[in-house]
This record gives structure tokens, C-alpha cells and sequence, in this order.
């Protein structure tokens, strides 16, 4: 039996699954049979980027699964994201068909400024250097964009309140998602409240905590364990008879955000979807937001002096 992911209705009326495939990390014959194995599993969301230089494995992926009769392009909802080099309102459009000759589809579902830092490429394409262009100019070019009838919704990511308050005031299109880091260690309730008010819907990145990163264990004791190894969340998953990533996954969900968890691994790529069948007890979700640190694990740590580094600000 298939698992489905219900979903949420954005801004400007589409449909977008509560739960979806990350794909960072993702390429070649990997990515394509990761993103082939998470339709097959019943995923109907991707989330790729320029930047992940993936997109035409899962665009390979869909299509194959579209041949083979498993979906309907209608039926899944795909994401992907213009790189901080491409923000001069000029390099808007060709980024994106780029974006979309790399897919090989004829639209996408959503359409998101990765983030709010301008760079320019240097030269030999190695390196990035940060230019000064305003979030603002590039949001309205990204406007244009709809225009073409090949993107359906816009949205942002990494963006902080303030930076968003601005794209809503000088914009004339609200962006229906603002995909940021979020997970048990950064549950970023003010900025889920923020963006509930104004109708944006959160995306939680990095929704696992990225267990890959401590497999070999800190020699720190101090160190906090990964949250898989936390007492709470081993209680509440052997309650449920789920694993902790299934609970950490359903607490994203009930907090009211969308995760998008990555895996490359067929039984993990399903057991990731499979958080339908239970929900948390309030008093389970308040259990869990003590798991809270405000820990941040992509930090952008080489683009802090930028004028709009986005994770100064309070949230
Ligand atoms: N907008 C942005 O700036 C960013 C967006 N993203 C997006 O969010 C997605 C998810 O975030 P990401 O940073 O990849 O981190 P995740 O929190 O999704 O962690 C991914 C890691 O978790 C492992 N994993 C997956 N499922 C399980 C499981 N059930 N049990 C144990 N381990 C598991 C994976 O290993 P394995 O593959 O072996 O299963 C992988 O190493 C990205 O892939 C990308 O699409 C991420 C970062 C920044
Ligand atoms: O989307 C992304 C995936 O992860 C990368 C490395 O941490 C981030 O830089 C990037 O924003």
C-alpha cells in the first residue's frame, strides 16, 4: 500500500503535499532511482535547486515515471531554486530556462529565490562574490516570470521576517512559501506564526537534522546527542511503534510546516512518508519543542558581512 501526503492550499489557491523529497546530494544514476523510488513510493513533491545541479536526474526521473503510466505531470508538484548568482533582474529569465531545460518540463510548480545574497560568479565560475543587488529587484523580476506560463507559484528561502515584510510591501505577488531551516533543534515558531498570519507557508529544511553529518560521534561529551538518540523522541517514537525520524517528521507537520526530507536509501525514502497514519498529542509537541536550542546547521557562513545576510535578525 501506497502512503500519501495530504496537502496544504497556498496563497494563490494551488495544492502543494505536506511532505516532500529533498534532493540535495542527489545526482547521476542515484538520483535518478532515489526520485523514481520516492514517486513509486507515493512522494507527488520534489524540491531540487540549480545549485544542487541535479535537476535534470529528477526531471529524468519524472519523466520516466510519467512513460511508464505511476503519475500524471499534474500530479506532482515540483520545486526548484534561482542561485544567488543569477539575482541581476537580467539573469532572472535565463536562469529559469535553464532551470527548465534542465528539468525537461514544460512548468514548475514553484519557483524560489534560494536566497536573499546577490553574488557574482568569478571568472573561472570557482568562486562567489557578493554584489549588492537588492532581494526586491530580483523578486520582481522572478515576477515576470508568470507571465510566461511556466511557473505556476513564487516564493522565497532563507528570508527573515523583516526581508520578507519588505518583498510584501514593494512586491505585487506574496510569495506562497518561505523555505527555511527547520527541525526540532530550530522549530522557528515566531517564524511560522509570522508567515501564518501573511498566508505564507514554511518549508522545513534539513527537517532530520542531517543525521549523516554525526555518524561519527562527537568525542565531545558535552556535545549534544543527534535528536534520533534523544530519550523524548525514543519515548514518543516506541509509543507510536515509528521510528524518531517519523516523529520528528509528524512534529513538523503538526506544528504546521512542510518538511522535505532527504534520502536516498528505498526504505528510508519510504518510511519517511509513511507519518499518516498518527498524529501528536499536544502535550507530546510541547515535549518535543524542549528539544529546542535555536542550534542553526546552514549558516552561510561566508557571506555574514552581506548587507542582507538573512539570520541576524531575531527570526
Ligand atoms: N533552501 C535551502 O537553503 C536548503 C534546502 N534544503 C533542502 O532540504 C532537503 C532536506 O534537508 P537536508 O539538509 O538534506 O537534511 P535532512 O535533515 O533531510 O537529512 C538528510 C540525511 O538524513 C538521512 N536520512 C533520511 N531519512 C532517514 C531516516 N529515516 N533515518 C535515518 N537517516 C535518514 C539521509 O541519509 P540517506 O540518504 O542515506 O537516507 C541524509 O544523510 C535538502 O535535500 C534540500 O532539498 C536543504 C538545505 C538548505
Ligand atoms: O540548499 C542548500 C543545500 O545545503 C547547502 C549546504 O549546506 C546549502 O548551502 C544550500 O542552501
Amino acid at each position: 500500500m501506497s502512503v500519501r501526503a495530504t496537502t496544504v492550499t497556498l496563497n494563490n489557491g494551488f495544492q502543494m503535499p505536506v511532505l516532500g523529497l529533498g534532493t540535495y546530494g542527489l545526482r547521476g544514476s542515484n538520483g535518478v532511482e532515489a526520485v523514481k523510488a520516492a514517486i513509486d513510493a507515493g512522494y507527488r513533491h520534489i524540491d531540487t535547486a540549480s545549485a544542487y545541479e541535479n535537476e535534470a536526474e529528477v526531471g529524468q526521473a519524472i519523466r520516466e515515471k510519467i512513460l511508464d503510466g505511476t503519475i500524471k505531470r499534474e500530479d506532482i508538484f515540483v520545486t526548484t531554486k534561482l542561485w544567488n548568482t543569477s539575482h541581476e533582474p537580467s539573469q532572472v529569465l535565463p536562469a529559469f530556462e535553464k532551470s527548465l531545460a534542465n528539468l525537461q518540463l514544460d512548468y514548475i510548480d514553484l519557483y524560489l529565490m534560494h536566497t536573499p545574497i546577490g553574488a557574482n560568479a568569478s571568472a573561472d565560475g570557482e568562486d562567489e562574490i557578493l554584489n549588492e543587488v537588492d532581494y526586491v529587484a530580483t523578486w520582481k523580476a522572478m515576477e515576470h516570470l508568470l507571465k510566461t506560463g511556466h511557473v505556476r507559484s513564487l516564493g522565497v528561502s532563507n528570508f527573515n521576517s523583516e526581508q520578507l515584510t519588505r518583498v510584501i510591501e514593494h512586491g505585487s505577488t506574496k510569495p506562497v512559501v518561505n523555505q527555511v531551516e527547520c527541525h526540532v533543534r530550530l522549530n522557528q515558531k515566531k517564524l511560522i506564526k509570522f508567515c501564518k498570519d501573511r498566508d505564507i507557508v514554511i518549508t522545513a529544511y534539513s527537517p532530520l537534522y542531517r543525521p549523516g553529518r554525526m555518524l561519527r560521534p562527537s568525542e565531545d561529551p558535552l556535545e549534544p546527542k543527534h535528536p534520533f538518540d534523544d530519550t523524548r523522541v525514543k519515548e514518543i517514537a516506541q509509543r507510536y511503534g515509528k521510528s524518531p525520524a517519523q516523529v520528528l517528521l509528524r512534529y513538523l507537520i503538526d506544528i504546521g510546516t512542510v518538511p522535505i526530507p532527504k534520502s536516498g536509501n528505498p526504505e528510508r525514502i519510504r518510511q519517511n512518508l509513511n507519518v499518516f497514519d498518527f498524529a501528536l498529542t499536544p502535550e507530546e509537541v510541547v515535549t518535543l519543542d524542549g528539544l529546542q536550542t535555536g542550534e542553526r546547521l546552514v549558516r552561510f557562513e561566508s557571506d555574514i558581512a552581506h548587507r542582507h545576510y538573512p539570520f541576524s535578525a531575531e527570526f
